[in-house]
């Protein structure tokens, strides 16, 4: 727990350091799968505030196990996608302006490029708009509850496509740990930011070539794979 506490805390504290978030918004958590508990930011506490002993420890139900402090208030999203998704070890939340305006559009982020195809096998969905009843119910959890839904009705693997656009509020995104859940939430607002530039270009641009997407993704991915040095 005391290890994946600094993994979580540094996580957080890469947030602002990326520029993915600003005051306190935003959050990362980090799932242990052997004793299932999940390490996720305090609730409201600025990032230049923020230690590793901060860090609040919960079951995946949410119930505080260990911490002083309150758990962030996206816990009960966290916590349904880590029982949804088996495979993670990490997600984040933020409210990066380039992605968010994706959101906020209701737009998914479509494969334009290889920059995304690298990361992303094809468009980074957007959920459909929340009902009435979710917004007033368990707002957190219906959050997680309409990510889920747009995954299995759209036969996607949250493993090859690791983030979505919740509709009308920001991106969450995940990984197998924490800093890889970070590092896809970067990639993801500087392929939005390029998407929107790209439009700007020629409003016509059509999704990147199929099997284009193809290579690219699995030069990183899959038993093939061959980028890097491991
Ligand atoms: O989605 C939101 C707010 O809409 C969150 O990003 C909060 O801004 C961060 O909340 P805490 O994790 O600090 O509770």
């Amino acid at each position: 727990m005391e290890s994946l506490k600094q993994e979580v805390w540094k996580a957080n504290m890469a947030l602002p350091e990326h520029g993915l978030v600003t005051f306190t918004w935003g959050n990362v958590s980090g799932v242990d799968r052997e004793s299932g508990y999940v390490v996720i930011k305090p609730s409201g506490v600025p990032y230049e505030e923020l230690r590793p002993e901060q860090m609040v420890v919960v079951d995946l139900d949410g119930n505080v196990v260990e911490g002083d402090c309150r758990p962030s208030s996206d816990t009960a999203t966290h916590v349904l996608l880590y029982r949804s998704f088996p495979r993670i070890g990490g997600i984040v939340h933020t409210h990066s302006p380039w992605a968010t305006s994706f959101a906020q559009a209701g737009r998914g982020i479509p494969a334009l490029g290889t920059t995304h195809a690298d990361y992303y096998y094809g468009e980074v969905p957007c959920t459909r708009p929340m009902t009435r009843a979710e917004i007033e119910g368990a707002y957190e959890a219906e959050t997680g509850h309409v990510i889920v839904e747009t995954f299995e009705r759209a036969g996607l693997d949250p493993l090859q496509i690791p983030a979505v656009l919740v509709h009308s509020h920001a991106p969450f995104c995940w990984g197998k740990d924490a800093d890889n859940a970070v590092h896809n939430a970067v990639v993801l607002e500087e392929v939005a930011a390029m998407a929107l530039r790209t439009y700007q270009l020629n409003p016509d641009t059509p999704p990147m070539d199929r099997h284009l997407l193809d290579r690219h993704y699995l030069r990183k991915h899959g038993a093939g794979a061959y980028y890097g040095q491991s």
